[in-house]
């Protein structure tokens, strides 16, 4: 392999990259422009996702909550500092290596589902493994559609589904290649709020029964409290870090954040 990798770190302290973490970054800075138009989205930021969580990201808007993703993602470069993807660094990979690295190890869900329109459920759940040239385990794909309540669906195309079973359809999609991390953005922006929670409870169930890392970015306190972690930004900075968060308390979070900024 052509990637590098840091040596395992047992304490996986956050700057080192470790596999308790499924992403480090240490130090992350993102400053978009230059000179008098500079905007600093991300200001030294050191935070580490927990393998095997669900974690969501909040903060009010033009916090950095979407440049942290794709900051962590490898969809953006950096400014400063340096990201982890398990022990793998991101820092210094070229874009053909992020290229692989994002199709091998990482899962995208968007607000959007982004499904494509000619292609039937199945065909675009199987997407991912097509383009790796991977043979699509049966067992695995079975359990996903039956877990996500999509197996019945698998012929129809996206404009036959409604907007909620495209999304578990993209969820499919994401979890197919087995990723180190799933990130999620916005996942339920588009839904009303049953479907919304059943998107939830199967990205919970991801975390809990298949072990998925899994990192949603929302802007609302219901869908965040079905994390397991919550992890504010204000002004690019980190402003909070709630366990086991209940829609209360990430309002009052939130409140808190809002306050200080008037
Ligand atoms: N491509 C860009 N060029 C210049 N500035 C940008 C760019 N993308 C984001 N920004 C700025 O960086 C800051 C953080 O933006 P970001 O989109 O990460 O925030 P956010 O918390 O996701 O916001 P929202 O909740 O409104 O989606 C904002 O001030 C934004 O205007």
């Amino acid at each position: 392999m052509f990637i590098s990798a840091t040596p395992d770190q047992a304490a996986g302290e956050p700057g080192t990259g470790s596999r308790q973490h499924a992403i480090t970054a240490a130090g992350l800075t993102k400053v978009y422009g230059a000179g008098d138009t500079a905007v600093r989205a991300l200001d030294e930021v050191d935070i580490a996702f927990e393998a095997g969580k669900f974690s969501a990201i909040m903060g009010p808007s033009g916090s950095g909550k979407s440049t942290l993703m794709h900051c962590l993602a490898g969809l953006d470069t950096i400014t400063a500092g340096r990201v982890w993807l398990g022990t793998t660094e991101l820092t210094g990979l070229s874009d053909h290596e992020l290229t692989l690295l994002r199709r091998d190890r990482v899962g995208f869900v968007f607000q959007s589902f982004n499904l494509l329109p000619a292609l039937t459920a199945q065909q675009n759940i199987e997407l991912p493994m097509d383009l790796a040239g991977r043979k699509v385990e049966r067992a695995w794909l079975d359990e996903l559609v039956t877990t996500l309540g999509v197996a019945d669906r698998l012929a129809h195309r996206p404009a036959e589904m409604s907007g909620g079973q495209q999304q578990r359809v993209a969820i499919a999609r994401a979890l197919v290649t087995k990723p180190d991390v799933v990130f999620a953005d916005e996942p339920t922006g588009n839904l009303d709020s049953r479907a919304g929670a059943q998107v939830l409870d199967i990205l919970r169930r991801g975390a809990r029964e298949l072990e998925q890392t899994i990192v949603m970015v929302t802007h609302d306190p219901v869908a965040a409290s079905y994390a397991q972690r919550v992890v504010m930004l204000a002004d690019g900075r980190l402003a909070g870090d709630i366990d086991e968060p209940t829609p209360e308390r990430v309002v009052a979070a939130l409140d808190r954040l809002r306050g200080a900024e008037l």
